[in-house]
């Protein structure tokens, strides 16, 4: 839908009033300008005043407020904003926002994993093919001139058809995961909050129990108290010596420090990791393991996926102000 095409509907809409609480990122000024024409946005970041003051002194009325990146999003700040009733987050993972206390004010919340799923999917794909194939460390092989190999062969990688992968988050993203692999040949289980009707494969209740039916485990789950270290020592001991685990989630669904040693003994098999616990800060120990493919949180980060992004964010709140169903509303559990 074109957004240009959509101004009259606001003309007999009022007034609506928004907030961006983060300065826009420099890949995504475009949001600003589709939105600008339609809605009152109110921007701390640009203002010289404190975003506290900024917001007590302009915000009393906001009734949506945009959540750009991993902006923290506390009580504090939701205290601020009296008749808050959206937020909408930039972002797919929510762990940035107190999502309990949006609850408890019956705040509604949006993200964007509908508009990022197929991008992050190919990524987790794209991660765990590298990670079975070899291929990053093939190519830093040929980089280092040691083509042909003295005496031997560039080891084996492994086949993708048959191999049992387990999706810890059948969400959006964890949905396209699903498809791609299927298409390889992969045999698909997964676990999730709740069993999801309509889906065609086997449910696990527990991460443990997938691990031990699993050669891969591909992380696709929202971050939440319940979530954090989801990848324990137990689940990797189940997974196995040759198992791989790949996370396009949040770096804290995984014990990190255990994973590592878990990599270092060999006691798994590989990991392609596009988030980490304490990012930017990424394990040094990492670097050395060829079985280990790294990557700077970049899954989502297309302009197709941005441009998704903008058009949701567009949507939802025309659809909001217009008093009509949201095309995304986050399950806060
Ligand atoms: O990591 C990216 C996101 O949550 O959108």
């Amino acid at each position: 839908m074109a957004v240009e095409a959509n101004q009259e509907w606001l003309k007999s809409n009022g007034d609506p009033h928004l907030v961006l609480v983060h300065r826009l990122p420099s890949f995504n000024f475009q949001l600003k300008h589709i939105l600008q024409p339609h809605f009152h946005l109110l921007d701390p970041a640009g203002s010289p005043e404190p975003a506290g003051s900024f917001l007590s002194s302009h915000a009393q009325s906001v009734r949506a407020l945009i959540c750009v990146a991993n902006t923290p999003l506390t009580a504090e700040t939701l205290s601020l904003l009296p008749s808050l009733e959206l937020v909408l987050a930039s972002s797919a993972g929510v762990d940035h926002i107190d999502t309990q206390e949006c609850r408890r004010r019956g705040i509604i919340l949006t993200n964007a994993s509908t508009a990022f799923a197929e991008d992050a999917a190919d990524y987790a794909v794209t991660l765990l093919i590298d990670v079975w194939r070899r291929i990053s460390a093939a190519d830093r092989f040929l980089h280092a001139g040691l083509w042909p190999v003295k005496g031997g062969y560039y080891p084996l990688g492994s086949k993708l058809g048959g191999k049992r992968v387990g999706i810890v988050g059948l969400g959006s993203i964890g949905l396209e995961v699903s498809k791609r692999l299927e298409a390889f040949g992969c045999s698909i289980a997964y676990s999730s909050r709740k069993e999801k009707p309509h889906v065609p494969y086997p449910y696990h209740a527990n991460v443990l129990d997938l691990a031990a039916h699993s050669d891969a485990l591909v992380l696709c789950c929202s971050l939440s108290e319940q979530t954090r270290h989801i990848i324990n020592k137990d689940v990797m001991t189940a997974l196995g010596k040759k198992g791989v685990v790949i996370n396009v989630g949040r770096g804290g669904l995984i014990d990190e420090k255990e994973l590592v040693r878990f990599l270092l003994r060999g006691d798994i098999g590989g990991a392609g990791l596009d988030v980490f616990e304490d990012e930017p800060d990424v394990p040094r120990q990492l670097f050395e393991l060829d079985n280990v493919v790294l990557s700077p949180h970049r899954a989502i980060f297309t302009p197709e996926a941005i441009e998704a992004l903008n058009q949701l964010t567009f949507t939802n709140l025309k659809a909001f102000f217009s008093n009509k169903p949201l095309q995304s509303v986050y399950q806060i559990e």
